[in-house]
C-alpha cells in the first residue's frame, strides 16, 4: 500500500522522524511536503496529498498538523476525501472499518512519539468493512457531495 505524506510546519519535524519506522514497516510513502519549518498554508499540502489518494496513486494519506484539524478541515474539501482527526488508537481503525477514512490527521502538538506509531499502524492496517449499513452511509456522502456541488453550479 503506497501512503501519501504531508505536513505543515507544525507537522514536518513529527512527520519526517516517522520516516525511519515507515521504511522498517516496509511502508511505501511519498512526501508532498512540506520539507522545512518554514511557515506553510495547510490548505495547499492537503490538496497534493488528497489529490494523490483520489487520482489513485497512493491508497491512503496520513497528514500533519499542530492539532490536524486544520489539515482535516481542508482535506474533507475535496471531493472523494474522507478525512479524520485521530488521536486514539481505536478510532485509527475504525475510521476506516466504518466510514472508509482515507486520510487520517495526526496533531502534532497534541500526540507523542509513540502513540503516532500505533495510530499509523492501526490506520494502515484497518479495512473497510462490507456491511451494508457503512456501504450505505459512505453512499450517502458520496451523494451529498454531488448535491451540494451541483447546487453551487446551479447558482451560478
Ligand atoms: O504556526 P501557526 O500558524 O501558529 O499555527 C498553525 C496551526 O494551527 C492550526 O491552524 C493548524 O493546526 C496549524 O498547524
Amino acid at each position: 500500500m503506497k501512503i501519501a505524506l504531508g505536513s505543515d510546519h507544525c507537522g514536518y519535524e513529527l512527520k519526517v522522524s516517522l520516516l525511519p519506522y515507515f521504511e522498517r514497516m516496509g511502508y511505501e510513502v511519498s512526501d508532498f511536503g512540506c520539507h522545512s519549518t518554514e511557515p506553510v498554508d495547510f490548505p495547499d499540502i492537503a490538496q497534493q496529498v488528497c489529490d494523490g489518494v483520489r487520482k489513485g496513486s497512493h491508497k491512503r494519506g496520513i497528514m500533519f498538523c499542530g492539532t490536524g484539524v486544520g489539515a482535516a478541515i481542508a482535506a474533507n474539501k475535496i471531493p472523494g476525501i474522507r478525512a479524520a482527526v485521530c488521536h486514539d488508537v481505536h478510532s485509527a481503525h475504525q475510521c476506516v472499518e466504518h466510514d472508509d477514512v482515507n486520510i487520517m490527521c495526526i496533531g502534532a502538538k497534541i500526540v507523542g512519539p509513540w502513540l503516532v506509531e500505533d495510530l499509523i499502524q492501526a490506520f494502515i492496517s484497518a479495512t473497510f468493512s462490507s456491511e451494508k449499513p457503512f456501504r450505505r452511509r459512505v453512499k450517502k456522502l458520496h451523494e451529498m457531495e454531488i448535491q451540494y456541488a451541483m447546487e453551487l453550479m446551479n447558482k451560478g
